[in-house]
């Protein structure tokens, strides 16, 4: 895999992205529209399922794409298109993101798309991960990520876009940003997200060594906020939702847009984004 990764330094990509600049019903910004999603959407079987219980207001959205939810172009594609329509849906308050494999949450950005793709391709896959963060980090529902199984790299950005993260308690399972390990650099915006997760210095002995820590020693950094058995995972993810949605939602969403303002890269700016795009076409040039 890291050969993969190596070999992927000869094609790099130039492709910039296109503005993205739609708004969402509650004025936040939100990005490119459903209908150009799914028209690159062009997978046969869903790779995400979602429930939602009108009578609670939560969705469970669950990944369901063997072997290791590895987080393709398609993939993210239909992930987002399954967040826009719930956050277009006034019924929904709460998401709850978990995985139906065994042992895995999702294993990160799917190698193979970085390797041996046209620049079109990689720029279109790169705003793809872009739009998966912005839509998560900046929802207006509370989330929480039930991490039943190792959740590294884009794995690990997924959960940490989530308000809240539940992990089952099994010291096989791993977390982290492992892209140094791999040869490649985090971007500046994975980097933030795990400052406001865990702060500055955990990040930065995080990101530097490219660590992944086992469930314990996650919940010692406080990457994750909670340990529970196996089988108990999605009730003690339903259970916590029921305390986040006690709260009014316009007081979560003020709180938590606030904190993004003062805490976070720029990356919901157009001109972010485009930096961002050279940036990693100069780390995969340089792999
Ligand atoms: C466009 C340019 C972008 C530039 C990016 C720069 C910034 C980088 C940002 C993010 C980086 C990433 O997210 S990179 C991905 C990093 N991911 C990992 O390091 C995880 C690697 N995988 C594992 O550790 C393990 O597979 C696992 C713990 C997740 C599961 O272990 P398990 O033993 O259950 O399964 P296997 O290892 O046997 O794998 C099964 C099967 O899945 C394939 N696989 C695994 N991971 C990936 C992946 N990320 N992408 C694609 N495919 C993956 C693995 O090769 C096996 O396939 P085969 O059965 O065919 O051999």
């Amino acid at each position: 895999m890291a050969n993969v990764l190596r070999n992927s330094a000869k094609f790099g990509f130039s492709g910039v992205l296109s503005q993205l600049s739609i708004h969402s019903r509650h004025g936040r910004e939100c990005v490119s529209p459903c209908f150009s999603l799914q028209q690159r959407n062009n997978s046969t079987s869903p790779k995400i399922k979602v429930d939602l219980d009108s009578s609670t207001g939560v969705a469970v959205l669950r990944m369901q794409s063997p072997p290791v939810n590895s987080l393709s172009l398609d993939f993210l594609t239909e992930f987002c298109i399954n967040l826009e329509k719930l956050e277009m849906d006034r019924s929904c308050r709460g998401l709850i993101i978990t995985s139906t494999l065994s042992k895995v949450f999702s294993a990160g950005l799917d190698i193979m798309e970085m390797y041996g793709k046209s620049p079109e391709r990689c720029g279109e896959f790169w705003k793809a991960v872009q739009e998966m963060w912005l839509k998560l980090y900046g929802s207006n529902m509370a989330t929480i990520a039930a991490i039943n199984g190792s959740s590294p790299a884009g794995g690990c950005l997924m959960s940490i876009g989530c308000d809240y993260r539940i992990m089952v308690d099994n010291p096989r399972y791993s977390i982290g940003l492992n892209e140094t390990q791999l040869g490649i650099v985090a971007p500046f915006w994975f980097k933030d997200t795990l400052v406001n997760t865990v702060g500055n210095r955990a990040a930065e002995l995080s990101l530097e060594l490219g660590l992944l820590y086992s469930a314990p020693d996650a919940l010692k950094i406080g990457l994750v906020d909670q340990l529970v058995p196996e089988d108990q995972v999605l009730s003690t993810a339903q259970d916590t939702m029921s305390k986040w949605l006690a709260i009014p939602d316009h007081a979560r969403q003020i709180d938590q847009c606030v904190y993004i303002i003062y805490n976070t890269s720029p990356l919901p700016l157009d001109h972010a984004r485009q930096m961002d795009q050279c940036v990693i076409s100069v780390c995969i040039y340089y792999i």
